[in-house]
């Protein structure tokens, strides 16, 4: 199978790869290098050819590699030594040039060699994938990789879910949830490639009193072809209108508590309305998701959550000593010996909270898994932002504290603001109206080359994908714990680190 990368391999020189057994440059084009300076390194300095392989870093920031030789113990000062594997090193087809620093020694590979060993390990493995129809796990989601080139199998029977996006609906689909969309479909397909079984969840803000005031707004506003064309945009106009109504007249508000109510205790009609808005939302965010080539598996939400869930979970902690009581009735939790505050899990009427919500969706989450899998998840991922922190650690712990089995299982990424997203036009944010301000500003900005614009045979959709990678590698650039300045001149750039540099 691998005899045509094998040979290609020999071509560039020998390499000691028995010594190395997790070394693998037949599949990782990567370790041929790391192997060709572990080799000179143990001509050099006769350290083991394993020891000199794990020596090599490649999370270097001044070349490819960089080894520290402090970490062999050899008997010298280690700026010597340095210094003789520096000049014992021999230019190689892998390794172009080397370079000396106090106890360090950097290295840079053969560019030409690693675009020929790359590419001929995608096409060899990618099609050795998709004959025998085996590329782990990429066949069942849409929108994966089809090759077996940077797949492996680590994660074999492990299952998670990972949830991740989760907007609000009749509110803006905001930077924090592009955020959230970007690093959750990356980790789905990190976590993907490395052998695990993925779900991806959509956890929908889709209950609450705001939407008795959603369709108190529909009633004064509500326009049924608009809400066709383009629902999220219409709602979210409604929702701003009734707003807007209610401060000045605050019977609204008692009209939208008495709507929630009946939605509450399961009113046939108020839920019709309420089940059209949520199911035209759902579909419009596909169409957008699947432009930036993301699908979810399961659309969930707030609302999927049962009162019975809600208050046998809640019946888990009563009894704990950490549970109070305030003087008008609600139940609160003291996590202050966890450095994590009281909270409120029970309001005095008895109706739910986004905090109990979340303790009953993770459990009904972890039997769904039982019943399906005959076990629990073995990861339970929330992409959710750092303003949400606390929510998290407080939900996570209260979960502990009831001695739910999933508990260690959950893990919260967060991640830092996106400041200043908007479109050009206006403030609110829809994420289609970013993707198409993406598109049309790349189309432009390849329309400044006008002899080069006419060779492009698809000008649209090449605008389209170089947009779409702007957007998603500005988000990848940064940090992910650090907030970051949203610039449409840097995502759409073709310089630096970029979307479009990349493509
Ligand atoms: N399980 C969760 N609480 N996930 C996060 C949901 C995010 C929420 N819909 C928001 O927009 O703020």
């Amino acid at each position: 199978m691998t005899d045509h990368i094998r040979s290609l391999v020999a071509t560039f020189g020998d390499l000691p790869s028995n010594d190395v057994p997790e070394a693998d440059p037949l599949r990782n084009p990567l370790d041929a290098f790391r192997l060709d300076v572990a080799r000179q390194l143990h001509s050099s300095l006769d350290i083991p050819v394993e020891k000199a392989f794990e020596a090599v870093s490649t999370a270097s920031k001044v070349a490819d590699f960089s080894v520290a030789f402090p970490r062999f113990k050899l008997p010298g000062k280690p700026n010597d030594v340095a210094e003789k594997a520096y000049r014992d090193f021999q230019p190689s087809a892998y390794i172009a040039e080397a370079s000396h620093q106090g106890a360090f020694v950097h290295y840079k590979v053969n560019h030409e060699t690693m675009a020929k060993l790359t590419l001929a390990t995608i096409t060899e493995l990618s099609s050795r994938g998709e004959d025998k129809g085996d590329a782990p796990s990429a066949s069942k989601s849409k929108g994966s990789i089809k090759s077996a080139y940077g797949h492996n199998e680590s994660g074999k029977g492990q299952r998670m879910i990972i949830e991740f996006s989760s907007p609000n609906i009749a509110k803006p689909f905001h930077a924090g949830h592009l955020r959230s969309t970007i690093i959750g479909a990356f980790l789905s397909n990190l976590y993907e490639a490395n052998g695990w079984y993925v779900e991806r969840w959509n956890y929908l803000g889709d209950w609450g009193k705001q939407f008795g005031l959603l369709a108190v707004g529909w009633e004064r506003s509500g326009d049924e072809a608009k809400l066709k064309e383009d629902p999220i945009k219409h709602l979210y106009d409604v929702y701003v209108e009734v707003n807007a109504a209610a401060e000045a007249d605050p019977s609204l508000h008692e009209k939208a508590r008495v709507y929630f109510k009946g939605m509450e205790d399961g009113d046939e009609s108020a839920l019709a309305l309420w089940r059209k808005f949520r199911d035209l939302s759902i579909a419009k965010y596909e169409e957008t998701y699947a432009r930036l080539n993301i699908h979810f598996d399961v659309y969930s939400g707030e609302s999927q959550v049962t009162k019975q869930s809600i208050s046998s979970a809640l019946d888990a902690v009563r009894d704990s000593e950490y549970v109070e009581r305030a003087e008008n009735g609600a139940m609160l939790i003291d996590l202050t010996k966890y450095k994590l505050e009281k909270t409120v899990i029970e309001r005095a009427d008895g109706t739910a909270l986004y905090i109990s919500r979340d303790l009953a969706e993770a459990k009904k989450r972890w039997n769904l898994f039982k019943e399906k899998y005959g076990a629990g998840f073995d990861k339970m991922i929330y992409v959710v932002a750092s303003q949400q922190d606390l929510h998290l650690a407080q939900f996570f712990k209260i979960l502990d504290l009831s001695g739910f089995e999933g508990a260690k299982a959950l893990q919260h990424v967060n991640f830092g603001m996106v400041l200043g997203m908007s479109t050009r036009k206006g403030t609110a944010v829809f994420l289609d109206k970013i993707l198409e301000e993406a598109q049309e500003t790349m189309e432009s900005i390849m329309k400044q080359n006008e002899d080069r614009y006419k060779l492009i045979e698809d000008p649209q959709r090449v605008a389209y994908v170089l947009g779409e990678s702007g957007v998603k590698i500005q988000d990848l650039t940064g940090k992910r714990h650090l907030n970051y300045e949203f610039s449409w001149k840097r995502c759409l750039s073709n310089e630096g680190d970029t979307g479009v540099f990349l493509q």
